[in-house]
């Protein structure tokens, strides 16, 4: 039965191609009298020809893992979302589950075939991380002409929804030490490390010889012997708000109060409400005692770093008013249908945020158009695709999402409702520290930083926050380098070389170097021939990000394509899509049409004290971008939730 509904699939894939003519939102203010930029947007590979998709993986292929795991008992008939994401595919439940197993859309590359990183064509290890990074990847500021911080973090918080990976771990379960605490080299590498070694010639000179980078856990870990191996997932991949609610009902009933639907939350200054503390402060929280705060939510990485945490904060007060005010529709609501009803609302509020306002400015407003990702502007979508497996793709969470860690900000504003910068704090100073967000009136104020402070442009350049001074400890200066853990995951995930990628996403195959400057510059590709061997050993993560943005896009042609299949996969792989028709869990058409006035902007507006925004929410202040009050925005009305 299996084979019959893989092969199903596979027809299923190549039908896909007839693109359909659809009208779809126009209106929104986000985008409203921009230029067409991108006259001729290319075609992700889910709906190319398959011939033009070179490698594209058959479904059989991408199956595989899922023999892996015991199969869910789904109810067909449910009207909301499982905490972990089962049986969202009635078919194929485990499908975007948490802790399962990520998926590919390209052939693995191991060096043995199982699970043993890539090398080079010559059979030499390919060129150190570290070297790569601090001569293609330096530390420049170079801010965005256009987006402001919190596009970025807004992107952060869609990673975080949707994929976490785990570390492999000592078979007695203690962490693996993969670099001497001291900074020195192990003499015997442990089996389940990758380390990154750091030249003597390092221009950053720091003191310490190595970062320590377990591997990622995969399919092996739990005992299925399954060749390529897949790495393990622990959140689920679909944009459910996982990252508030949890990705497992042990979670989930953790965060509630089990009173009127709503989350659980300590108060802070002036009444307001914050993410509840951890009873005891974790390793992901580096605090003095376990009286400090320390956030707990849905997702580990809360605590980060304070944005991260503020957006969190943000979806909590948004599901706790949402709760008030379907408890004043519907009187008669019970805890569970409130709770269920506030996050089925929440999910499809932020849903439409992120394909009206965030794709758009991703992949560049019309390819979003062309390849069926913009919202509707009425009616129901009826493209819910069964046969299309919506789990997160190793090549997007491996390398083609993380490019935006490019965008990330060494200093984040605070600022005043007049918009001054009332002061600026170091990333570094407060990795893993959020209580700084719940003093005084800092949460609006990180807020208004967010919305007004420039970010830094998607490049080759990265802050040395992050690729000097990840995770440093307050009172040392040398931290980690995120740059080369990238790099380094790209060969832990076994994702194949840049060429490859070329061919999947309708380049021509690379002959010799210099046929890869139709995407990159001669001088990045001097550089790159400089420290690899053979144009096909050059890592997908590291030219992907030396691409020329493609028009109206945050990404090059391949971070682009990887980027747009899987938006694709989120959109019409999710059964629970918001704009579904026909489906147990759909809205109502009129409900529906309230969720399309929902912005960025409204919701932050709801969720802070800042009194003015600008509607584009992602785009800097400007005389085209104003700031408006926050009363003059449109806002949703729940009337047609109410139960007769
Ligand atoms: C201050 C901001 C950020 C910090 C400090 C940060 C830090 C990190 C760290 C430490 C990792 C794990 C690296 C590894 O061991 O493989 C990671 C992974 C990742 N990051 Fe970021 N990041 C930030 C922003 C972003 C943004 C803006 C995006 C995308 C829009 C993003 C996307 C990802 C993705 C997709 C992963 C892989 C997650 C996984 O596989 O578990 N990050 N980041």
């Amino acid at each position: 039965e299996l084979q019959n509904k893989e092969n199903e699939l596979y027809t299923d894939l190549n039908r896909n191609s007839e693109i359909q003519t659809i009208q779809y939102e126009e209106t929104h203010n986000c985008m409203s009298g921009e230029l067409i930029s991108d006259l001729n947007p290319s075609i992700i590979p889910s709906l190319m020809d398959p011939s033009n998709s070179v490698g594209f993986l058959q479904p059989q292929d991408i199956d595989l893992a899922d023999r892996c795991f015991p199969k869910p008992v789904c109810d067909s008939t449910a009207k909301y979302r499982t905490m972990n994401g089962s049986c969202n595919n009635l078919l194929f439940p485990i499908w975007g589950q948490s802790n399962s197993a990520n998926i590919r859309i390209i052939q693995a590359d191991y060096s043995d075939g199982k699970n043993q990183p890539r090398r080079a064509k010559s059979g030499k290890p390919l060129p150190n991380a570290r070297k790569i990074r601090t001569t293609l990847f330096p530390s420049v500021d170079n801010p965005s002409p256009k987006y402001n911080t919190l596009f970025m973090q807004f992107g952060q918080t869609v990673a975080h929804d949707t994929e976490l990976i785990l570390s492999k771990v000592l078979s007695n379960g203690s962490d693996l030490e993969c670099c001497n605490p001291d900074g020195s080299t192990p003499k015997i590498l442990p089996r389940d490390c990758l380390q990154i070694t750091i030249p003597h010639d390092d221009p950053d000179s720091p003191k310490r010889r190595c970062f320590s980078t377990p591997r990622a856990a995969d399919t092996a870990d739990l005992g299925c012997d399954i060749k390529p191996v897949r790495q393990q997932i622990a959140v689920t991949s679909f944009i459910d708000a996982s990252l508030l609610y949890g990705s497992n009902d042990i979670t989930a009933r953790s965060l509630r109060t089990f009173s009127n639907g709503k989350l659980r939350r300590q108060l802070g200054p002036k009444g307001k409400s914050y993410l509840p503390n951890v009873k005891q402060a974790t390793k992901e929280c580096n605090v003095v005692n376990d009286g400090t705060v320390c956030y707990a939510s849905g997702d580990v990485r809360v605590n980060q770093h304070p944005n991260i945490a503020v957006q969190t904060i943000s979806l909590l007060r948004l599901h706790n008013m949402l709760c008030d005010d379907l408890k004043k529709i519907n009187p008669s609501w019970d805890d569970e249908r409130l709770y269920q009803e506030a996050r089925k609302l929440l999910i499809g509020m932020y849903q439409h945020v992120v394909y009206n306002e965030f794709v758009p400015g991703l992949l560049g407003k019309d390819y979003a158009r062309a390849n069926k990702l913009l919202p509707l502007k009425k009616g129901f979508n009826m493209d819910y695709d069964k046969f299309l497996n919506p789990t997160t793709i190793t090549s997007f969470t491996g390398a083609a999402y993380r490019s935006l860690h490019s965008e990330i900000q060494g200093f984040m504003d605070l600022v005043n409702e007049a918009r001054k910068v009332t002061s600026k704090i170091r990333l570094s100073d407060f990795f893993l520290r959020t209580d700084i967000v719940q003093r005084g009136d800092n949460y609006d104020s990180f807020t208004r930083g967010l919305l007004s402070q420039i970010t830094q442009d998607q490049d080759q350049f990265f802050t040395s926050e992050v690729s000097e001074h990840l995770f440093r400890d307050p009172n040392k200066t040398e931290g980690f380098d995120l740059v080369s853990f990238d790099l380094e995951r790209g060969r832990d995930f076994g994702e194949p070389s840049y060429n490859k990628f070329r061919q999947l996403c309708g380049l021509s195959e690379a002959k010799t170097f210099d046929d890869f400057t139709d995407q990159i510059t001669k001088k990045n590709v001097d550089t790159l021939a400089s420290l690899y061997e053979h144009v096909d050993d050059v890592d997908f993560y590291a030219a992907g990000l030396l691409e020329k943005l493609k028009p109206g896009s945050s990404l090059g042609h391949t971070f682009q394509c990887i980027s747009g299949e899987m938006f694709f996969r989120w959109k019409f792989g999710d059964r629970f899509f918001y704009e579904f028709g026909n489906q147990t869990g759909s809205f109502r058409l009129d409900q529906l049409d309230e969720i399309r006035k929902t912005s960025l902007s409204l919701i932050l507006c709801m969720t802070s004290d800042i009194q003015s925004v600008q509607r584009n929410a992602f785009d800097v202040i400007s005389s085209q971008n104003k700031l408006v009050p926050c009363s003059s925005l449109p806002k949703l009305n729940l009337d047609p939730w109410k139960e007769f």
